[in-house]
């Protein structure tokens, strides 16, 4: 059995649960946030820091490292593992959704999709069949379908259509799927639509995987939207394995993910924001880069016990980032990090001993969210 999934305490009023997930790298604790490390790196973090953080399991794509620098150096190289020397689970998105938001698209048809490398312009070709070759070059623990996410908002019948193509892809990566020690997990596609949703569960879940991963979801449509698809394609896949939010990742979405029975989660955003100069604290974000943080000798969060919150101060932190300083970066990002990793395990922790709802709903009281 390559991946195995234990649900070990649920919520009584609701739909959470912490559980546990056996891959060939190692045991992680659900429910789970996944730093992204698109090109085989959480950007400005060792995988040193990632341990010291409590990064369990972290996500990396098959569009960027087919591209660059290619599956083969990558397999020569002991697979994806060795070479970035990360000795934990690892879980690779598929392309799909890369290729239709990054790459200039030349062509998708029912065989795969044509496009243009958004380094070079040069023309390349993904099917499922290619897109499960590279994930199995590469080793992950957890490989992804190569599926169609629409685009929202979309018509009904491009949904449709994409779930079709969606559903008759799984099939095929399940075909193409040779690897004893990697878990491929479905995604289910369906847009807004109830019924498309229902379709594309009942498709994929007759599959058998031993994941399923919510698509199509977090591509501009309102948080209110994703959470009433949630609430209703949630309760169509299989209790007893994990199910997976793609693209998911701020405190409030993470808290009413994990309330409507989500297992996994993936996002830029705690990376991406910290380059930025915005760091997550349980009061809010606090956008260290501006003038008002110029003499403030706090921590990012003073109810943060991370290495940056108990050594560096935001009047610090301000100036290696107003000075373009790498330091900048690496210092928010480590905070962001730990800041949703730890978040995470107050998580599981008030599921555990059964307070979760009383947890979320001070911990949003306290986190003043504004959009990002
Ligand atoms: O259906 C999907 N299939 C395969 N991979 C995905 C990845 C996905 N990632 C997002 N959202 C990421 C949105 N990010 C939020 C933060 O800023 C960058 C974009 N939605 C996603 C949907 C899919």
């Amino acid at each position: 059995m390559t991946i195995a999934f234990e649900v070990i305490k649920e919520c009584k009023d609701t739909r959470a649960r912490v559980g546990r997930l056996y891959t060939p790298h190692g045991v992680v604790d659900t429910p789970v946030f996944m730093p992204v490390g698109t090109q085989a790196t959480v950007k400005a973090m060792s995988p040193e820091e990632l341990e010291e953080i409590g990064a369990q399991i972290i996500l990396s794509n098959t569009y960027h490292l087919y591209l660059r620098p290619g599956a083969e150096i990558i397999k020569e190289a002991g697979g994806l593992h060795r070479f970035m020397h990360w000795n934990h689970p690892i879980l690779t998105d598929s392309g799909g959704f890369q290729v239709f938001s990054l790459a200039d698209l030349r062509q998708i048809n029912d065989e795969g999709v044509t496009f243009r490398s958004h380094i070079d312009g040069s023309s390349h070709f993904l099917s499922p069949e290619k897109a499960t070759e590279i994930q199995m070059a590469l080793g992950s623990d957890i490989a992804m379908c190569f599926d169609e996410c629409p685009p929202y908002p979309a018509s009904y019948e491009q949904v449709e259509k994409a779930v079709k193509r969606t559903s008759s892809w799984a099939e095929r990566c399940l075909e193409a799927h040779r690897r004893e020690d990697q878990a491929l997990f479905g995604i289910v596609q369906g847009g807004v639509f109830r019924d498309l949703r229902e379709r594309s569960a009942a498709e994929l879940t007759a599959l058998d995987f031993p994941g399923y991963a919510i698509g199509g979801l977090s591509v501009g449509e309102p948080k209110r939207l994703m959470y009433e698809v949630l609430d209703y394609t949630v309760p169509l896949l299989p209790a007893s394995k994990p199910r997976y939010l793609m693209g998911v990742g701020t405190p409030d979405a993470l808290l009413e993910g994990v309330k409507k029975g989500v297992d996994m989660f993936d996002c830029v955003l705690p990376t991406r924001v910290a380059r930025n100069g915005l760091a997550l604290t349980s009061s809010g974000k606090v956008v260290v880069r501006n003038a008002r943080y110029a003499r403030d000798y706090e921590p990012l969060d003073p109810e943060c016990d991370c290495y940056v919150c108990r050594n560096y101060t935001r009047a610090y932190i301000r100036h290696l980032l107003k000075a373009n300083e790498i330091l900048g970066l690496r210092l928010t990002t480590y905070h962001n990090l730990y800041f949703l990793i730890r978040l995470m395990a107050k998580i599981r922790t008030a599921v555990m001993e059964g307070y979760f709802l009383k947890f979320a709903e001070e911990f949003m009281a306290k986190y003043l969210e504004k959009e990002v």
